[in-house]
């Protein structure tokens, strides 16, 4: 049997001046619709973590990012959802500057919110224990 190698994930807490995070809610027909989730994606053979989540943030909500601004926090360890039992490991950073304005270019919704509001929020199962640690590295 041939094993599957593990997915790497890479997403981004982009946090705004104000201490809120942007959540972008999955779009009808994909897989976990409606949930509400980090921008990012799937790491693509060949790119290093910081250039797939500069591209992912360009294509998902048109910004420039620069990949020295993306700070790594945590990482989750999770079944990839949908993946028939394969391995993800989903790298979370934090950023705090960016050139543009983000458009939902991918997702259903954007929203910012305070972590707390997050819990208020259905979110993919991975995401939930990075809840705390953003309250904690925002000092709230
Ligand atoms: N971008 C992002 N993906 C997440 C988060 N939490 C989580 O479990 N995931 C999962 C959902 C997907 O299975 C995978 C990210 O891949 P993706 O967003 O590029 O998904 P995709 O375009 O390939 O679409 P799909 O096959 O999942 O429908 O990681 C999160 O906070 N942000």
């Amino acid at each position: 049997m041939v094993e599957q190698a593990t997915m790497i994930v890479v997403a981004a807490a982009l946090i705004d001046d104000q201490g809120r995070i942007l959540l972008q809610q999955r779009a009808p027909g994909r897989s976990m619709a409606g949930l509400w989730e980090f921008p990012g994606g799937k790491m693509e053979a060949g790119e290093r973590p910081e250039t797939a989540l500069a591209r992912e943030l360009e294509e998902e909500l048109g910004l420039a990012v620069a990949a020295e601004a993306l700070v790594p926090i945590t990482f989750a360890s999770a079944d990839l959802p949908g993946g028939g039992g394969r391995h993800m490991l989903l790298l979370l950073y934090t950023c705090r500057t960016w050139d543009g304005m983000p458009e939902a270019l991918d997702a259903a919704a954007l929203a910012w919110v305070h972590p707390s509001e997050m819990r208020l929020l259905p979110m993919p199962p991975a995401d939930i224990p990075f809840i705390p640690i953003l309250e904690a590295v925002l000092g709230v």
